[in-house]
């Protein structure tokens, strides 16, 4: 997949594109249909499917310190719309200047003199330009004016959580802020997953027999809610793909029965003994466990641990340890 930031870099060989427009956080089942429908079309009428996102998060720009919890970093997500077929991801830088183009400058500009767009496929609650005041009306008629056709999709559901609830992500925001991580993960289709650097700890885990990767994410990352988790470690490779996936036992908190004070994502996989200061890391949340607890003592602590990892084990389906 071609990747680029800022309209001016885009390649001038594209020809006529077949463009779909959002943010994309999460590329949740909703954003997977509709990424599959434009992918569809382009290869219908042999165009590149060109995916156009913002970063930063527009709310950010629009109304600044309101940035929310980020389910997909630029570079997994760009992972992700790859693996569903689309030919190219456009980021575009949204600053201030950007936010108060209207919606005709923004059809006319960037949808057809910079991307040469044949064709747009949105959601049915898509909005753009300054004050959001363009909509799936106004873009059809952008669309007979300037010759591209437009599709607005009907958005995705859930029917199988309690009450039907429309995928989107600010409804896995609140799950994984909440840690229902098995509501995230049937919004999204694979788990939530937390993408970082191992960083150094305390050193106290391998005192405790239980060495954790410390986990560090860039600002804004949706972590879930503070508590003891099932779920896997994956490695990467330095290009990004995934090299392994390792069960683990998580633990996200400020570590109480320690008096810690910063809160850390830290992991614990399960059968393994090696060092991982240094890798690129996504860690995977597949279950809660339970809350993060101020034990009064460490044997306290050791013993919850050791019982979290057989139930890390059940939850997984892997066999009691040996
Ligand atoms: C499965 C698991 C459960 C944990 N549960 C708790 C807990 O309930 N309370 C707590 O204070 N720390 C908990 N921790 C965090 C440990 O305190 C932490 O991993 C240990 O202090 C090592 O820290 P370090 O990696 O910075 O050396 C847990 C860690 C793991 C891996
Ligand atoms: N099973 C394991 N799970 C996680 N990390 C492990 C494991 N075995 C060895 N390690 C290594 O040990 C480090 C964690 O040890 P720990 O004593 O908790 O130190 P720190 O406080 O620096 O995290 C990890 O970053 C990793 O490099």
């Amino acid at each position: 997949m071609r990747r680029w930031r800022g309209l001016a870099a885009t390649p001038a060989d594209l020809g006529r594109t077949v463009v779909t427009v959002g943010m994309y956080d999460g590329v949740h089942r909703g954003h997977q249909q509709l990424i599959g429908t434009a992918v569809a079309r382009a290869r219908a009428m042999h165009r590149p499917c060109v995916l156009v996102t913002f970063d930063p998060h527009p709310t950010e720009v629009v109304r600044p310190g309101s940035h929310p919890a980020i389910l997909t970093s630029l570079d997994r997500k760009a992972e992700l719309v790859a693996g569903l077929g689309v030919d190219a991801m456009c980021v575009i830088p949204f600053t201030p200047d950007f936010s108060r183009l209207t919606p005709e400058e923004f059809a006319h500009g960037v949808l057809v003199e910079d991307l040469h767009a044949a064709a747009v496929v949105v959601g049915e609650n898509f909005t753009y330009g300054h004050r959001a005041a363009g909509d799936v009306t106004t873009l059809a008629q952008e669309g007979r004016r300037f010759g591209f056709a437009v599709e607005g999709i009907p958005l995705a559901g859930d029917d199988s959580a309690d009450g039907a609830v429309t995928i989107s992500s600010t409804y896995i925001r609140a799950c994984v802020a909440a840690g229902d991580m098995e509501s995230a993960a049937r919004a999204l289709g694979r788990p939530h997953r937390v993408d970082g650097v191992v960083v150094r700890g305390d050193r106290r885990g391998r005192e405790l027999g239980y060495p954790t990767a410390n986990v560090e994410s860039p600002p804004f990352t949706a972590i879930p809610a503070d508590g003891v988790y099932a779920g896997a470690l994956v490695t990467r490779a330095p290009d990004g793909s995934t090299r392994d996936s390792a069960p683990a036992a998580i633990s996200v908190g400020t570590n109480p029965t320690f008096h810690g004070s910063r809160r850390t994502v830290e992991a614990y996989v399960l059968d393994f003994a090696g060092d991982l200061y240094g890798e690129h890391v996504g860690v995977e949340f597949v279950s809660r466990l339970r809350p993060m607890t101020s034990f009064a003592g460490v044997d306290a602590l050791v013993a919850a641990m050791a019982d979290d990892v057989a139930r890390t084990r059940t939850v997984l389906g892997l066999p009691p340890a040996g």
